[in-house]
């Protein structure tokens, strides 16, 4: 299985060292994602996931180290179709609606207007499609950067913090979403500080001042640390290391 899963890998990271500044915020990082399954990558703010995340993405001058994504050095011009970043930031236009954005950035994609109408599906955004996304909510504003991620199916979707500012009703629908999404084979990495949602993962790595401090599973965070939820596990995980 061990073997299977390194073939397989969709991101193999190894001795990755960030600075940022002045500070090296990522120091000797390894860390290999399995295809086709939600990695969760959890810590507190300013524990260095975007870091992670922009360094998967190509987005980061990274000061040493190795990232492959599909058997690619990260940030390849061969990867860009298939590898979807969602930023913190809003990355949609505020003066038009919601189908004009995502017709805009399928038409950069080179995707089709079929491919529009399946996310504005996916995204649970039918009913505000033709609405100036300057008039929305913020969740549903997160939601349509959301759903600009998904246009031409990429294989891999990288997600910082796509559930922040929503409400319990809507975080269920996404989580259900990028359980489909996981279904269908793509590999999705999602960034959050918000511990219950380690739970939905398959796998969860723990970042703590630049540093892997766990990788495991849900079920295995939990015997591991003897906590009854995955904020007390992250808590336990601190106290070992600093005692
Ligand atoms: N542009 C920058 N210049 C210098 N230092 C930075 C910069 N961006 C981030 N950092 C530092 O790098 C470290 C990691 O930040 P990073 O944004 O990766 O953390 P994070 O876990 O994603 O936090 P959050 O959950 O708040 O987004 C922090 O100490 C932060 O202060």
């Amino acid at each position: 299985m061990g073997a299977q899963l390194e073939v397989e890998a969709a991101i193999a990271i190894r001795d990755l060292r960030v600075t940022r500044g002045r500070s090296r915020v990522i120091d000797g990082l390894d860390l290999t994602v399995p295809a086709g399954a939600i990695l969760g990558i959890l810590g507190p703010s300013g524990s260095g996931k975007t870091t992670l995340m922009r360094s998967i993405v190509g987005a980061q001058v990274i000061a040493s180290g190795s990232v492959t994504v599909l058997g690619l050095p990260a940030g390849s011009r061969a990867l860009r179709s298939r590898v979807a970043y969602l930023t913190q930031q809003a990355s949609v236009y505020d003066d038009l609606s919601v189908r004009q954005n995502l017709r805009y950035f399928a038409r950069v994609l080179g995707t089709d207007r079929d491919d529009v109408e399946r996310v504005i599906r996916r995204t649970r955004l039918s009913t505000v499609a033709d609405r100036r996304v300057g008039t929305l909510s913020g969740g549903q504003e997160r939601r349509v950067s959301l759903a600009a991620t998904l246009l031409g199916s990429p294989e891999i979707l990288v997600l910082d913090e796509p559930t922040v500012g929503l409400d319990p009703v809507l975080r269920v629908e996404l989580w259900e979403l990028f359980r489909e999404l996981a279904d269908d084979g793509r590999t999705l990495l999602v960034s959050s500080h918000v511990m219950d949602e380690a739970t939905r993962c398959d796998r969860l790595v723990l970042v703590r001042d630049g540093a892997i401090i766990a990788d495991t599973t849900p079920a295995g965070l939990l015997a591991e640390t003897g906590a009854s939820d995955a904020e007390a596990a992250f808590l336990t995980l601190i106290e070992r290391r600093e005692s």
